[in-house]
């Protein structure tokens, strides 16, 4: 791919390529804005098929971390980190500290957390070399685990989803096909279950959907089949993309709604959805209670502070829905309007003239 092109269409400020020959570590750091602060977001490990693959992964996922905290009112940029690798074969502990080096020469413009294939255990390592690692064990009065929250969030943004598609926020009997039964989307499926709903799932981890079939007598389907399925909600809580040009004309939910980064290939296909009357909770506002819970360490981490935040994102979603009804657009634009208007708000504030941060005459 043609990098720099593709950086500056999207105004990237920066991309960092780390490699470490002894632990095997090969990385990259993006870095998208940090216009409303240091850019947070998670550390993927997947085994990419390429190095193109990886780069555009990390490229997309860091600029969906800049309108996500920007959507989620946090002061704080975006970016994103991925490791290529197959995170059940490829760990070890001098990777995670060779990275922690890497993140701690960006000097704070950088802070990391768990994203697909990390641990709270693989943040404890990285804290071993920097202080810009966040989701670390609660033993260091840190938030551990954000899975937990993110899933508690995209239950509570479900429910405002389900109000505005269906007139009622209940799930109870509603038909859930969830796609990817991992971290979140087990914790999901305890939400759901909980409330009476019935879930379909899948998984390409044969183990990940026996534990969910015995723990929610959920039905289990094929990986390829989860779209396809009879539903009233499909839920991605795997990887991106899902949502595209092969995968649009099998779809019989009425809703879509799950904890995936970048679920829409392209703008085009959350315009289709638009046009079938298919109601999108836009993925980087349901998922931010992760983003959300390990944000609030850098107040000095508080769990009831950090779950008020959260219950938001109910009526987060509920104003996005009533501006995509009132303006007739499809609803990941009226999400994104409300995320760049916050940036572009900022950008002027943060255009003040401040000699290394202070004020001109301080030195008085
Ligand atoms: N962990 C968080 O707090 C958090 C926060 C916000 C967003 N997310 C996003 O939510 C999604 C899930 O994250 P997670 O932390 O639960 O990761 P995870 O690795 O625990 O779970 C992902 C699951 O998806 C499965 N999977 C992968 N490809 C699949 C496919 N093609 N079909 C079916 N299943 C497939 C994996 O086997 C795995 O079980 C990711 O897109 C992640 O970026 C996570
Ligand atoms: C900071 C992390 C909790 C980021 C999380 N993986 C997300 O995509 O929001």
């Amino acid at each position: 791919m043609e990098i720099l092109s593709y950086m500056e269409k999207y105004d990237y400020e920066q991309m960092v390529v780390c490699q470490d020959k002894q632990s095997g570590l090969k990385a990259i750091i993006v870095i998208h804005d940090t216009t409303l602060g240091p850019a947070l977001g998670g550390l993927r490990m997947w085994n990419y098929d390429s190095e193109d693959a990886a780069i555009e992964d990390a490229l997309r996922l860091g600029r969906g971390m800049t309108y996500k905290n920007a959507a989620a009112g946090l002061n704080l940029g975006g970016g994103k980190t991925v490791i290529i690798g197959d995170p059940r074969k490829d760990k070890n502990e001098a990777m995670f500290r060779a990275l922690g080096r890497f993140i701690q020469g960006l000097n704070g413009r950088y802070i990391t957390a768990e994203d697909v294939g990390t641990t709270v255990e693989d943040m404890d390592i990285i804290h071993e070399e920097t202080d810009f690692v966040t989701g670390i064990s609660p033993a260091f009065g840190s938030s551990g685990n954000p899975s937990p929250v993110t899933a508690y969030g995209v239950y509570k943004g479900m429910k405002a989803t389900a109000k505005h598609a269906f007139g009622s926020d209940s799930l109870e009997g509603k038909t859930i096909a969830v796609q990817g039964v991992g971290n979140v989307a087990y914790s999901l499926c305890e939400h759901l279950h909980e409330e009476g709903a019935n879930l379909i799932v899948t998984d390409i981890n044969k183990e990940a959907v026996q534990r969910a079939v015995e723990a929610f007598g959920a039905k289990a389907v094929d990986p390829d089949d989860i779209i396809g399925v009879d539903c009233d909600i499909f839920a991605p809580c795997a990887l991106g993309a899902v949502i595209n040009d092969q995968t649009l004309p099998k779809l019989k939910a009425k809703m879509v709604a799950g904890s995936a980064n970048n679920q829409l290939l392209d703008d085009k296909h959350g315009d289709i959805l638009f046009e079938r009357g298919i109601v999108y909770a836009p993925d980087y506002v349901i998922n931010a209670g992760g983003v959300i819970n390990v944000a609030d360490e850098l107040l000095g981490y508080n769990h009831e502070r950090a779950m008020k935040k959260v219950e938001g994102l109910y009526d987060s979603l509920l104003s996005i829905y009533e501006i995509s009804k009132r303006d007739n657009i499809p609803t990941y634009k009226a999400a994104d309007r409300l995320a760049e208007e916050r940036i572009e708000s900022m950008k002027n504030t943060r255009s003040t003239f401040l000699q290394n941060g202070k004020h001109a005459l301080s030195r008085r």
